[in-house]
């Protein structure tokens, strides 16, 4: 990878910009257990960004710092060049952070619509002294604008024709499709996905790449994503960054990290010194 200052273009010649997020020696305690030990690396501006490492690695801790949801123990998290601090979950979705569950957290007698919708919620200005007098306030004029904003991301996911379906009642791969367009709905800058094709099978996995793709290059979203399937990983992502037992063990591009000694050994059960 080139001058990392500058972006970088990747293979399929998408241009990457520069570091939007920057994760200084993150050490992560939780009591007596280091989940993450002393790890560094940054995110790039359009990058879909990989973590990886086998179970209990700490990649969903890690992913929690990202969002803001954990503060580090020690370390720094920077943000678009603003060193970050303390957050409500409302200022971590005001910043531009999004993000997808391992388990679906949906509202499951809602419809898909509703559901959607509650992402947007971040988003609207107006109160509910403003929604009373709707009209007058300018409410109606956002609330169209939220409709709008919410038909282009189920449109974008495929997913009109069960719009007013109840989530409750859909299968798996696509109510998972419907935390992601949830996730979209607040139109975040940085996109968190927890093991986004977790229980799929092959044709929904497809899929999902095939939205994530998309979505990067339509709406230009960073995308950070722990994924556990090799082919998924090594596929979608521009870069990754590797961790074992809370330690971050490679870096980089996936051909990088696939040759990575460390790595292979990791992920073979290799015995630690
Ligand atoms: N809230 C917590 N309290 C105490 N220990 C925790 C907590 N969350 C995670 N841990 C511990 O931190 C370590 C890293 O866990 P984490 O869930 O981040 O790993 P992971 O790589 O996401 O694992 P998996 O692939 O199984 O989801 C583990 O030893 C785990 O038991």
């Amino acid at each position: 990878m080139k001058d990392m200052n500058e972006g970088y273009i990747t293979p399929d010649g998408r241009q990457i910009g520069g570091v939007l997020m920057e994760l200084k020696n993150i050490t992560l305690k939780f009591g007596g257990v280091t989940a993450i030990e002393n790890i560094s690396f940054d995110i790039r501006d359009g990058e879909i960004r990989a973590i990886i490492g086998p179970n209990g690695a700490g990649k969903s801790s890690m992913l929690n710092v990202i969002s803001g949801f954990y503060i580090p123990t020690e370390g720094e998290v920077w943000f678009k060049g603003y060193k970050r601090g303390p957050m409500k979950p409302y200022e971590i979705a005001r910043l531009g952070i999004a993000r997808t569950f391992q388990n679906i957290a949906l509202f499951d007698g809602m419809s898909v619509l509703d559901n959607i919708m509650t992402g947007r919620l971040t988003k609207m200005k107006k109160g509910l002294l403003a929604q009373a007098g709707w009209w007058w306030t300018g409410a109606a004029r956002e609330e169209y604008e939220n409709r709008d904003k919410v038909e282009r991301i189920i449109d974008f996911l495929e997913i009109q024709n069960i719009r007013k379906t109840p989530v409750g009642r859909l299968p798996y791969g696509l109510k998972k499709r419907v935390e992601l367009a949830r996730a979209l709905a607040a139109e975040p800058k940085i996109l968190l996905l927890d093991e986004p094709m977790a229980g799929m099978n092959v044709e929904e996995k497809e899929d999902m790449c095939r939205f994530i793709l998309d979505l990067n290059d339509e709406f230009g979203t960073t995308i950070v994503l722990i994924e556990h399937d090799m082919g998924v990983v090594m596929d979608i992502s521009d870069r990754v960054v590797v961790m074992d037992y809370g330690k971050k063990i490679g870096d980089g591009a996936p051909d990088e990290v696939r040759n990575n000694q460390a790595v292979i050994d990791a992920y073979l059960g290799v015995a630690h010194d």
